[in-house]
């Protein structure tokens, strides 16, 4: 793994790869399944990785949290970053600070909940949180007007913001008020597009932020950096194929859950055996598993 502090012009050079965690049988971590899928995405050019929402970091135990902690430590090439995620409750926030202290990452995000929280409160979390940590943290705006444009920018003043994963969904992403308030007070070079392929030609182009992270891109990772160097070299054409190309499987994460999905999508393109989901997620039917195999044929992925 690529240790020392997070250094920002990496967000431009890789699509951030959020990828789900392995289990075995016994709901442990899987150190050489959860390897087999960092080699995959490495072999497919992707060198930053982001250990949250797909890997249900919202529920993981601290004993958990430690082992994951590990294993990424040593799985990860030693060109690739890893930001780990931790949350999204404060308590929780502040234990799993003691146990990323024995590491070496270069920041780490904050899981976002929508219950029991306002801005000014958040804004106060993430202060003490990274004071206690003693470095910037990711910030990942995923509800809208979670935290105001005000607290934000008093945060950024402070220097507690390593960099942003804006994920608001919008049913036209052109369309984005807060996206903009966000940009009046946030240097666009350290916000990230953080709901996969499908906006990211209109984050990166019309919004001007800098990379994307992507669940998808751990069942095809050379089409996803393809697609980032498509947008970056300002071929829109190439670049839309592309989201069209990764649409089949993305449709389905949309209709039936984005997490649960991409688990069983990633065992069946046979990139790794995922094995059980973290509870309070359940694993997939049949029904789906065949939904999903007839995606990942559309897209090439299986035979
Ligand atoms: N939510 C997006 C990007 C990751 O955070 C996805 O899973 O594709």
């Amino acid at each position: 793994m690529k240790t020392g502090p997070f250094n920002p012009n990496l967000l431009s050079e890789s699509v951030f790869a959020v990828p789900p965690l392995a289990r075995d049988a016994d709901y442990q971590i899987d150190a050489d399944e959860n390897e087999k899928i960092i080699r995959f995405l490495e072999a497919g050019g992707v060198r930053s990785l982001l250990y949250g929402g797909n890997a249900v970091l919202y529920h993981t135990s601290l004993a958990d949290f430690d082992d994951l902690l590990g294993m990424i430590s040593d799985s990860a090439g030693p060109d690739t970053t890893v930001v780990p995620s931790f949350g999204p409750s404060f308590g929780i926030a502040s234990d799993q600070i003691n146990i990323l202290q024995e590491f070496d990452f270069g920041t780490a995000m904050l899981l976002p909940s929508r219950d029991i929280v306002d801005s000014a409160g958040i804004a106060t979390g993430i202060r003490m949180l990274s004071e206690q940590y003693g470095k910037p943290l990711v910030v990942y705006l995923k509800h809208d007007r979670w935290l105001s444009p005000e607290d934000l920018k008093s945060l950024e003043d402070d220097g507690v913001i390593s960099w942003i994963k804006y994920a608001v969904v919008r049913e036209n992403p052109a369309e984005d008020d807060y996206l903009r308030e966000v940009l009046d007070v946030f240097p666009s070079e350290r916000v990230v597009s953080g709901i996969g392929e499908q906006p990211a030609i209109v984050h990166l182009r019309d919004f001007g932020i800098t990379g994307f992270t992507s669940g998808c891109v751990c069942v095809a990772p050379r089409k996803s950096m393809d697609m980032l160097g498509s947008i970056q070299g300002g071929d829109m054409e190439m670049a839309e194929s592309i989201r069209q190309y990764f649409q089949p499987l993305e449709n389905l994460r949309d209709g039936i859950h984005p997490i649960r999905v991409l688990h069983e999508a990633v065992a069946l393109a046979g990139v790794a055996s995922t094995g059980p989901i973290q509870p309070m997620l359940s694993n997939i039917c049949d029904e789906t598993k065949s939904k999903i195999q007839t995606a990942l044929r559309t897209m090439k992925v299986i035979d």
